[in-house]
């Protein structure tokens, strides 16, 4: 029937019609927003009224990856207790950490979008006592003395890297969040894959990595997918250009490489090949697990947690160490220092010490605890759900209902002036004598029940990595990289406002001999 214009003008009456909903509509939201405002059960929380009345207001500081940064500033102007939501409230307070983080508060239905092909794995398990059943599966393998079952191949894998820089002798600036993505991802899949993935080697011959480069496409094509109409994402996912495939594909891609790894070994436990292992790689440990039913976890749950891991490993560490080494680059006085310590420590440069000796050095780890206070890969709230069970919550005389989600940030945490006095300056002594005050206030990992899983391994791949680069090199940051393109965006994890993180090595030797002449 062919399509008159008529029909597509409005009757007065339909005009009316639409006019009515629209006004109800409105009204129905004024009146939701002023009963939240003044009668809400946060209307006696600290917060300005646009935040009790809609979450909205926090829209534009999200997607402008400002988020930490504007719930910040309402911490300042109200206080440390302050409602940021009509069901949000955020607090400053270590001894209210130790009730919300102390494992009795399910996390709140936010994590459910960081579950890995749909499935839940421990990050994003709400339930407190389903979580400690996810956790013991994976817990031993991050022991230190598990982890140094693996030490010699890491400290291998580091001193490629290391090698790398030095053929280059300083003339190339290197993107660090590449380079130590790389490393990363050779430490991830042997330790939980028992795979030798050689991407530093890959990096090193200027080869493409596809497993690196699919880690690094995998969260932003989420967003991007979350963020199209489906219609949208399609005719995305059919533009015949290859390097936007591999983008769209990277989620099955890192799912097929998990899947291939845990079929090889399924068959090896099948061929009884595991008993000559000495060690235990995280996929064995998973696929062994027991729950206390005395049924092992199912396929689908193994993969996703082993998915989390390899995703949640790579790209916090290597991030960590890019700020620390731009962070070093602007400060030749404590690099100075870092390195007299490195040099007592290390005889040989090629040679990186035994885990314990470098978890001793006081200035190393002084130097990690500085970037992880600035820097931190994860500064955003971590919310939690009042339970039912708590009755009420009371921070700092304040009384918070059951059912509100609250959290606290490490953005905020982490540059209190009375704790961190000058808390914008890169100061590492300040961890030489670490009050307790810091200790509580320190929450880079997280903590509680749910504390970062994987820390153990990160902590070792931090000193390991700048022990190795800080004894061979200083770091120079070309004129391209600097505050402007370090600048801190954060979506729940952080990365620079310009996407990398150039820096020159220039090997320590050779600095010396030219500042000489
Ligand atoms: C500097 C590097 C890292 C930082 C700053 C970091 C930070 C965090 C934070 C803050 C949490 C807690 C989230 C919450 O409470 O909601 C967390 C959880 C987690 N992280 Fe890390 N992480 C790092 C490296 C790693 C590594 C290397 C792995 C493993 C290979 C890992 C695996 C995990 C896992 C499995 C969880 C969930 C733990 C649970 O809920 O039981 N992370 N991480």
């Amino acid at each position: 029937m062919p399509l008159s214009l008529d029909a597509l003008r409005f009757t007065p009456s339909a005009t009316g019609t639409a006019l009515g909903a629209f006004a109800g509509l409105a009204a129905y939201l004024v009146a939701t927003a002023v009963y939240r405002v003044f009668f809400g059960p946060l209307a006696h929380v600290p917060g300005p009224w646009y935040a009790k009345a809609t979450d909205a207001w926090l829209i534009p500081h999200t997607i402008c990856m400002r988020q930490v940064r504007a719930i910040d500033e309402l911490i300042k102007r109200y206080g440390s207790v302050v409602c940021i939501g009509p069901n949000k409230v955020i607090f400053i307070d270590p001894a209210t950490n130790k009730i919300v983080y102390g494992g009795r508060f399910p996390k709140d239905k936010y994590y459910l979008s960081l579950r890995m092909s749909g499935k839940d794995h421990a990050m994003t398990t709400l339930d407190p006592t389903q979580h400690v059943l996810r956790r013991r599966a994976f817990a031993p393998h991050y022991s230190l003395a598990n982890l140094a079952s693996f030490q010699n191949e890491m400290h291998d894998y580091t001193l490629q890297l290391v090698n790398r820089l030095s053929e280059d002798g300083g003339s190339t600036a290197f993107d660090c969040l590449t380079m130590f993505r790389h490393l990363l991802v050779d430490v991830i899949s042997l330790t939980v894959f028992d795979m030798k993935a050689d991407a530093v080697g890959k990096w090193a011959r200027e080869e493409p990595d596809y497993l690196s480069t699919a880690i690094n496409d995998w969260p932003k094509r989420s967003l991007m997918k979350d963020a199209m109409p489906p219609w949208l994402w399609t005719i995305v996912c059919h533009i015949p250009h290859a390097r936007l495939h591999q983008f769209v594909d990277s989620d099955r891609f890192i799912n097929k490489f998990v899947a291939d790894r845990v079929q090889t070994v399924q068959e090896q436990i099948k061929g009884g090949h595991l008993e000559e292992q000495e060690r235990n790689t995280l996929v064995v440990r998973m696929l062994q697990y027991k729950m206390p039913t005395g049924h092992t976890l199912a396929e689908g749950d193994i993969m996703a947690e082993l998915q989390a891991h390899t995703m949640a490993g790579t790209d916090t560490t290597a991030t960590t160490l890019s700020y620390l080494c731009y962070a070093l680059s602007k400060h030749p006085l404590i690099v100075r220092t870092l390195q007299a310590e490195l040099d007592d420590a290390m005889d040989d440069a090629r040679r990186i010490p035994d885990m314990s000796v470098l978890h001793a050095l006081p200035y190393l780890n002084a130097v990690i605890s500085e970037g992880l206070r600035l820097y931190s890969a994860a500064p955003a709230p971590l919310p939690r759900v009042v339970p039912v069970r708590c009755d009420e919550l009371e921070i700092h005389g304040v009384k918070i209902p059951t059912g509100t989600v609250v959290a606290t940030q490490a953005w905020t945490l982490h540059k209190q002036e009375h704790v961190f006095p000058n808390p914008d300056a890169f100061e590492p002594e300040r961890w030489l004598h670490e009050s307790d005050d810091m200790k509580s206030n320190f929450i880079p990992f997280g903590m509680g029940p749910r504390v970062c899983g994987g820390q153990t391994l990160a902590m070792s791949m931090l000193r390991m990595t700048l022990a190795a680069v800080f004894r061979n090199f200083d770091v120079v940051a070309p004129m391209h990289t600097n505050d402007k393109s370090m600048d801190i965006c954060e979506a729940f994890v952080i990365f620079p406002a310009g996407l990398k993180a150039d820096l020159m090595f220039m090997p320590r030797a050779q600095q010396d001999v030219s500042s000489r002449a």
